[in-house]
């Protein structure tokens, strides 16, 4: 469990985090979301103990990560994959940080051969792609079997098969128990991987919850109606929870009742129906809704609206 309480981080008169306080719980996917500079990377800098809060506090498990004894067995940290001495084998890399934290070579061999990475293990790492060298990341963060995972942007620059491997992989740890929580500021690599979602901007917090609530947070789901009797429809629908929009004098978009409530009412009545159609909008809708007035750098477009 990722406990983020009132966390505030100003660097001179910027805020980047401000008063950020979220959970992250264990067995699932959680993805961290927001547009450049929200304060994504300022947030996980504090969890991992690189970066001080200016107040609040950030915990794994209850304890502040500097407070933890054996941090690599509790934490496993993917910050920037690209951080390898570029001469070594994947092997040497791996061994120089199991050395370095007293964990067995064995559990070297095993992380390899986890990411899929056994047969390369004394190449170059310097030589390997961007996605070899993701694998090498996971690898790494892998070492010390932590129960809780951070990565920041652990799928920027991947391709889909590489962006299939990193989301089977996150999955099958999340579903062994463990806390898995990874940044993004691409919605659509994160909308296959997150089962959570904590959305930030201006390093605020904005939404948090399963995808589901998140996208109910900001639209209601609605059903699109075509019928030639819209407006009987649209009065028999009337109630304290029921909001009924006329498009045209066919056509109504309902919020407040399911496309099968509405389908059984008309028939009730024997009103014809010629569309009855559920609408939800993707996440990557949601997103850019929830983050509208939260980018730091909007396109021309986007400011104007
Ligand atoms: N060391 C620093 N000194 C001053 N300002 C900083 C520092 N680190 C980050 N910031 C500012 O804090 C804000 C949040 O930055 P951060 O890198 O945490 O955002 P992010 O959500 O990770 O963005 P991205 O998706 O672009 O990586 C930005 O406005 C950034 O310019």
């Amino acid at each position: 469990m990722i406990t983020a309480e009132h966390l505030t981080k100003r660097y001179g008169g910027r805020t980047a985090v401000d008063d950020l306080s979220f959970t992250v719980r264990p067995g699932v996917v959680t993805g961290f979301l927001g547009p450049n500079g929200a304060g994504k990377s300022t947030t996980m800098r504090m969890l991992v103990g690189l970066d001080e809060p200016t107040s609040g506090r950030i915990t794994v498990g209850g304890r502040r990560y500097r407070d933890l004894r054996d941090p690599l067995r509790h934490v496993g940290i993917l910050l920037d994959a690209g951080a390898v001495h570029r001469g070594r084998s994947a092997r040497d890399h791996l061994l120089a940080i199991a050395h370095t934290h007293s964990l067995p070579v064995r559990r070297v061999d095993e992380v390899l051969d986890l990411v899929g990475l056994g047969a390369v293990a004394r190449r170059r790492a310097g030589g390997f792609s961007l996605g070899m060298g993701q694998r090498l990341g996971i690898a790494a963060a892998l070492l010390g079997d932590p129960q809780v995972l951070v990565l920041d942007e652990p799928v920027n620059g991947l391709d889909p098969d590489g962006v299939l491997w990193v989301r089977r992989t996150l999955a099958d740890l999340a579903a062994d128990g463990r806390t898995v929580f990874l940044s993004s500021h691409l919605m659509s690599e994160l909308s296959l991987i997150a089962d959570d979602l904590v959305v930030i901007g201006q390093g605020r917090l904005l939404a948090a919850g399963t995808a589901q609530d998140v996208i109910a947070s900001v639209a209601p789901t609605t059903v699109r109606v075509v019928s030639p009797d819209a407006a009987a429809l649209a009065t028999a629908l009337q109630g304290a929870d029921v909001s009924v929009t006329a498009l045209d004098r066919e056509t109504l978009d309902v919020q407040g009742r399911s496309a099968r409530e509405i389908g059984a009412l008309a028939a009730a009545r024997g009103m014809a129906l010629h569309e009855l159609a559920t609408r939800r909008i993707s996440l990557e809708e949601a997103f850019m809704q929830i983050t509208r007035d939260a980018v730091e750098y909007g396109t021309v477009t986007e400011v104007a609206r």
